[in-house]
């Protein structure tokens, strides 16, 4: 066979592969009716490893690499699990006759909410200054100034810029809707004045942070935070719109949150900014270190490449908005100011000490994806 034979032949196995994929996945929609059903939970890690177990015989005995076959099974079932906790949150049905008000709907992470919340059964309706997308099938309600109409919704999510939500979370105050209140922003200390301003006006008033990304499909693995403003029921609310997922729900307290934040994402978008501005930064090496690789150096420039294409105004807002921003700075200076003196002065035990303590630190760190 020629090349251009052998390629048609390749073509013809991707779509018999992509055909088998799709059986897959139909099975794996009816593997989630029957665990729903039979009130089973929607992941089961033990089956799971049976898999990926399988896999990897069965690519030893056809001769090809178990790696290959354990990464592709684990990405079926990624594929999986995504598809079966779509049909759960759809299933639960919890927003059936009930009505959701986005403000600032059509940014990211409402255009994210505003989609979970419709495939719960909410009757959604998106406020946002930017103007309707353009989409003649747009699925919601739109209005572009919520102050102009009424606050009759069961539930009100404030999806703003950090900056506009505090002024947004003290107007609603002023209106006292009836439906619960919650925030989505990554910083809370911000957003005091505005929360504690609904919560005198006895408004049902929690603050929310999910700590994923608006590309997000599979919640398997991602953390929700809920903060306790000391209204239960506006907390219980705001959890139970998460209970058809798998995401791991957290609740804290106001400061404690934007402490533990300072580090969560303020450190370490902080170690990106300045490890790519010290490559940016390093004169004639510049453009010579950029054709290079080796593992780490590879995986930290993936990393902070993500950082790098991110929105400069929510980077800023999340370092410099933080009550307890500066903290996580001062301790990164601290850690690179040590760094740098066991290494000017050839001190190789501290060096040694630095290495071991972020070793014991690391194994006691819990992952699961
Ligand atoms: O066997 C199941 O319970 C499935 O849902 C299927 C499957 C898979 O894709 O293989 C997906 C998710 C589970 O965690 C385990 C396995």
């Amino acid at each position: 066979m020629n090349l251009q034979e052998l390629r048609e032949r390749l073509s013809e196995v991707d779509r018999q592969l992509l055909a088998l994929v799709a059986e897959r996945q139909r099975l794996s929609r009816e593997v989630a009716e029957a665990k729903r059903s039979e009130g089973r939970a929607t992941r089961d890690y033990t089956r799971e490893r049976e898999v990926l177990m399988q896999a990897r015989a069965t690519a030893d005995s056809l001769g090809i690499s178990p790696a290959l076959a354990e990464s592709v099974l684990r990405l079926l079932i990624r594929g999986s699990l995504t598809t079966q906790e779509r049909i759960r949150v759809a299933a639960g049905g919890r927003g059936d006759g009930k009505s959701a008000l986005v403000i600032g709907g059509t940014g990211k992470m409402g255009r994210w909410f505003s989609e979970f919340m419709a495939s719960q059964g909410y009757t959604v309706t998106v406020a946002d200054p930017a103007g309707k997308p353009d989409n003649a099938a747009y699925p919601y309600t739109y209005v572009a100034d919520w102050r102009e109409s009424g606050l009759d919704y069961d539930l009100i999510v404030v999806a703003t810029p950090l900056k506009i939500a505090n002024v947004v979370l003290q107007e609603l105050a002023e209106r006292k809707p009836r439906g619960v209140v919650f925030d989505i922003g990554s910083l809370k200390t911000p957003l005091r004045q505005g929360i504690d301003a609904l919560q005198s006006a006895g408004v049902k008033v929690t603050s929310v942070h999910p700590m994923f990304g608006p590309d997000t499909e599979l919640l398997s693995g991602r953390h929700v935070i809920f903060i306790d403003m000391g209204n239960r029921e506006a907390v219980d609310a705001a959890r139970e719109l998460f209970g058809s997922t798998m995401a791991e729900q957290v609740v804290m307290g106001l400061d404690e949150h934007d402490r533990l934040i300072a580090y969560v994402l303020g450190l370490s978008h902080a170690l990106n900014i300045a490890f790519f501005t010290a490559l940016a930064e390093s004169g004639e090496a510049a453009p010579r270190l950029a054709q290079l690789s080796s593992t780490t150096y590879d995986a930290q420039v993936d990393v902070a490449t993500k950082v790098a294409g991110e929105s400069p105004d929510l980077y800023f807002e999340i370092q410099h908005l933080n009550d307890y921003g500066r903290e996580s700075l001062l301790a990164l200076r601290g850690a690179v100011e040590k760094l740098l003196q066991s290494v000017s002065t050839g001190d190789s035990p501290a060096f040694t000490a630095m290495m071991q303590r972020g070793r014991e630190y690391l194994a006691g760190r819990v992952r699961n994806d």
